[in-house]
């Protein structure tokens, strides 16, 4: 791999930079896979990966985190799209020290990730939040924000916001959010293992655009932060400007103070003390993972007032609510329709899900249950994939691997001994989605725009 000579230049002098180890990490080309268990659907002891002889060894600083042997094919591994497990790069799941060191996580939370797709530090961050807590997803991009949406409805959490907003628009919202998350669109050297695209666009004129926008990013967001909440900036570039300037252009610009984490010696991430506070890097030589940047901060001065408002939506009436029991407990949601949709919101943050719905643009929020035809309900995917759904009343019927592929490409197939009518599909105890039994033959309802296009399924034996 030719690294750019002025990329190379560009590192000299930071704290822990070893330009022979750096070059040498870049030319073996040593893949790193690592995965996120998903809690509320697996635990470490369950088979993670289908496929024969990849092991599992944990990442230090994550709980849910392993590092797995060799890389299998996720695509034909029905447990990845039960949302059994997110594919992240080790580094970035560091997002939990930051967020368990500084932020009292039992507590009721409103959280923004603001920079969201597609979804690793989300799903992470829903994983670590109290059932009580509010977690805004935010996309810019709308075609990503779409992307984002899927991966929130697979994880499976009922407390999510996905919204596609400009981080303008959380003006709207001062001094609303306890935690906002900044993982920053940068100039990704960090990836440069993993993508040699990365290294052909980079150029020193993209860095300097990059850490404008970084700036201009936070400043717009910061009025949404609490007094006392915590800002946590992150990129996947190793250049200065993107990383240790805007820490100290932070620091000087604002009222915010650095917040210093507690490292473990063996987990060997470099500690940067520039001149106003500490920053986290994690040079690929170091750490089994890729080049990352993190700096956490506490907010010292308060933002306006958030103000007064009545909410708009109604819940559903109680008469339609009941016809939703059948399917889930509904004793501590909300349902409220928009078109011919129903949605199950928390009813202990219903009207934060409603003032978000009046300020922002909302994609997806809670779970979406599906559409009620005549007071019958017919579940959307989203419910299959929630943990809301109550799967004592709903007949799983297990498929096969090959089923389950085939179920998940949309192809036909047929199931010996189905009871009749809707039912979740599911592997190894994980339903994938549901399937309508008739007597002579299964209707797929997996979405279309999930399936798996490829064909080859990989020889597991
Ligand atoms: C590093 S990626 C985020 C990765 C994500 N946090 C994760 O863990 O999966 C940065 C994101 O910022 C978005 N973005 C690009 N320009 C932006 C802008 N001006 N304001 C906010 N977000 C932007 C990109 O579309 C991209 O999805």
């Amino acid at each position: 791999m030719q690294l750019p000579s002025a990329f190379i230049h560009s590192l000299q002098g930071l704290t822990g930079f070893d330009e022979e180890a750096f070059v040498d990490i870049h030319n073996a080309a040593v893949p790193v896979t690592s995965v996120r268990l998903n809690p509320i659907k697996i635990d470490e002891t369950a088979r993670v990966i289908t496929g024969a002889g990849v092991k599992k060894s944990p990442v230090p600083w994550c709980a849910n985190g392993y590092y797995l042997s060799r890389r299998p094919s996720f695509t034909f591994d029905p447990l990845f799209h039960a949302g059994c497990y997110y594919v992240q790069e080790a580094s970035s799941m560091f997002l939990e020290q930051a967020l368990m060191q500084t932020t009292e996580l039992s507590n009721d939370l409103k959280i923004l990730d603001l920079c969201a797709a597609p979804g690793g530090k989300s799903t992470h961050i829903q994983s670590l939040l109290s059932n009580q807590s509010v977690l805004v997803s935010n996309e810019i991009i709308k075609a990503r924000a779409g992307i984002l949406r899927d991966n929130i409805v697979k994880w499976g959490g009922a407390n999510v916001v996905v919204t596609n907003n400009d981080p303008r628009d959380f003006e709207r919202l001062p001094g609303f959010f306890d935690v906002i998350v900044v993982d920053a669109p940068c100039s990704g050297s960090g990836l440069f293992r993993r993508d040699e695209m990365a290294v052909e666009e980079w150029s020193e004129q993209a860095v300097t655009l990059c850490s404008q926008r970084q700036q201009r990013i936070l400043a717009d967001v910061l009025p949404a932060l609490r007094e006392e909440g915590i800002l946590i900036y992150s990129t996947c570039s190793y250049s200065q400007q993107e990383d240790e300037v805007i820490l100290e252009w932070l620091i000087a610009s604002f009222d915010l103070e650095s917040v210093p984490l507690k490292l473990q010696p063996e987990w060997n991430i470099t500690e940067v003390s520039a001149a106003s506070g500490s920053g986290y890097r994690f040079w690929p030589y170091r750490v089994k993972g890729e080049g990352f940047f993190m700096s956490v901060f506490r907010k010292k001065n308060a933002t306006g007032n958030p103000e007064k408002y009545r909410p708009k939506t109604k819940a559903l009436p109680a008469r339609e609510a009941a016809a939703l029991g059948r399917w889930m407990d509904i004793s501590d949601r909300r349902f409220v329709s928009f078109g011919d949709k129903i949605y199950s919101w928390p009813a202990v943050n219903f009207e934060v899900f409603d003032f978000l719905a009046q300020r922002l643009k909302v994609i997806y929020s809670g779970v979406l249950t599906g559409a009620l035809v005549r007071d019958k309900l017919i579940p959307d995917h989203a419910l299959a994939m929630s943990r809301i759904l109550n799967e004592a009343v709903v007949t799983k019927t297990a498929l096969s691997l090959e089923q389950a592929v085939c179920y998940l490409q949309r192809k036909d197939f047929s199931v010996d001994n189905a009871g009749k009518g809707w039912q979740l599909a599911g592997f190894d105890g994980f339903p994938l989605g549901w399937m309508n039994v008739l007597p002579n033959r299964i209707n797929n309802y997996y979405p279309k725009e999930l399936r798996i296009l490829k064909e080859r399924i990989p020889d597991w034996s």
